[in-house]
């Protein structure tokens, strides 16, 4: 009780069905290709409009190739899905940032950085991702495509209220260690179904001390321990980071907006279903070895043992080190890699660029190594231009692609071969993830700048 997530749910509720879900409002729905031409094709059988265009943005971002963007996809299934979402906002009246213009990029990024994404807001998406936005202090989930269509021909949503959950991450993060480390931190201790039912909180010392990009990535992660979102309290660093953006409030709005966000937080007494805290001096650069984002250890740690598996988990523990070529108790320092991706919603913002690229500076990409390094949205990509990091990154042998979601998913054809190693700074390593038997290890933009030079897993310390 009395918690922020109370307080901007309960804001939005329009009505509680008695025995049933609220009705709540959404202020904001993003739409990319893959997951809208079903509700967009509901609409139009049942005869209806989009209820407030105006609180609606799309972009394509899965499908998109990263390379010849001023090209028609490829792929002709993703070209008519992207095909498709330029023909339903057209129909439909909604503001989309098409593929190969200024304002696209991947939605979790763009949506914060254009200033679409406030405090306080409700924000929703087809997409499991959409929990990304509560770095800016909302309360942001992914829904389903027929939850998208109700969304587009009402502004709102039926859902059961989750419960709440605060994670307490207190003391000073070691050099070396980013947010990406925390968020894998997290899941190892929590696993993947830790979080289920809950929607987290992100407090201590640590996340106040985060940067923005650095909450946007810890948010991003949250739907990956099982949560429904996460959020971190806006604060002066979340209203520096709007403002001035295009979609932010301008002149007495900004100032009427910012004095309602200094209100958003949990009151002292508040009071959380779960509460869980730890220690900033526990975690260390991380990696996964294995098929979900919970099998991580510190990157200079080794595999578990067998022994150490609860028994009922023993049998997927085996296939997923199966999968991966891994064996239990193996350490993974100075394990050869085939590629590096750097980008996806959760690592492909400024500061992951920049991250990389003073790692690398000064070295040369392995030989042995392919390197994709796709910026997050288009305004990433031109940011790295601004400050010159192209030039860092070309001098040690990398090339900037063009952005989108790229080989998160590889729904584009960024596909890593078959059997070959990934470190990837995205957000999932299921089987497939990268490609048809791809592997997966996730990691920060630093032990991906470190892998990429050395052409193994490497500790990014090494280089610091
Ligand atoms: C395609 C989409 C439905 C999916 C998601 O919801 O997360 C994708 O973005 C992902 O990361 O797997
Ligand atoms: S970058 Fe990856 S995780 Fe993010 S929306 Fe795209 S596919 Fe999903």
């Amino acid at each position: 009780m009395n918690t922020l997530f109370d307080k901007i749910w309960d804001s939005h509720v329009v009505q509680i069905v008695k025995d049933g879900p609220t009705q709540l409002y959404i202020d904001r729905l993003y739409c990319h290709e893959v997951t809208t031409p079903q509700a967009f094709q509901g609409l139009r059988q049942r005869g209806l409009k989009v209820f407030r265009p105006q609180q609606v943005f799309a972009m394509p971002d899965h499908n998109i190739q990263t390379h010849d963007q001023d090209k028609p996809v490829a792929d002709p299934v993703g070209r008519k899905q992207i095909d498709t979402l330029d023909k339903n906002c057209k129909e439909f009246g909604v503001t989309e940032f098409k593929m190969n213009t200024p304002e696209n990029g991947i939605i979790h990024v763009v949506g914060p950085e254009t200033g679409l994404s406030l405090p306080g807001m409700t924000i929703v998406c087809g997409d499991s991702h959409t929990s990304t936005h509560g770095a800016m202090g909302a309360v942001a989930f992914g829904i389903g495509t027929s939850e998208v269509e109700m969304v587009l021909a009402s502004q709102c949503i039926l859902q059961q209220k989750p419960k709440s959950m605060r994670i307490n991450i207190n003391g000073t993060l070691k050099p070396g260690v980013t947010a990406k480390d925390v968020a894998l931190y997290l899941m190892s201790q929590l696993t993947t179904s830790g979080a289920t039912g809950y929607f987290v909180e992100y407090a201590g010392d640590v996340v106040r001390n985060m940067s923005m990009e650095g909450r946007l990535t810890l948010c991003n992660l949250s739907i990956e321990m099982g949560a429904r979102g996460g959020f971190v309290a806006p604060d002066e660093k979340t209203f520096a980071y709007i403002k001035g953006k295009k979609y932010a409030p301008k002149g007495e709005d900004w100032d009427r907006a910012v004095a309602y966000w200094k209100t958003l937080k949990s009151g002292d007494d508040a009071v959380f279903d779960r509460e869980v805290n730890y220690d900033a001096a526990d975690i260390e650069p991380r990696i996964t070895y294995g098929t979900n984002p919970g099998m991580g250890i510190a990157i200079n740690g080794t595999i578990p043992t067998l022994d150490e598996i609860p028994e009922s988990d023993q049998a997927s523990f085996k296939k997923s080190l199966k999968y991966m070529g891994f064996e239990p108790g193996e350490k993974l320092l100075g394990h050869p890699i085939d590629y590096v991706f750097l980008g996806a919603c959760t690592n492909g913002r400024i500061e992951d660029f920049r991250a990389f690229a003073s790692l690398v500076k000064g070295h040369h990409k392995a030989p042995n190594v392919v390197a994709w390094l796709v910026p997050g949205s288009w305004a990433v990509a031109q940011q790295i231009k601004n400050e010159k990091l192209d030039k860092v990154l070309n001098e040690a042998g990398f090339e900037i692609r063009q952005p989108g979601c790229s080989a998160c998913l590889a729904m584009n054809d960024d596909k890593v071969p078959a059997g070959l190693y990934s470190v990837s700074t995205s957000n999932r390593n299921f089987e497939g993830r990268q490609g048809p038997g791809s592997r997966t290890i996730l990691a920060s933009p630093l032990v991906a700048a470190a892998a990429a030079i050395t052409g193994k897993v490497t500790d990014p310390r090494e280089f610091m």
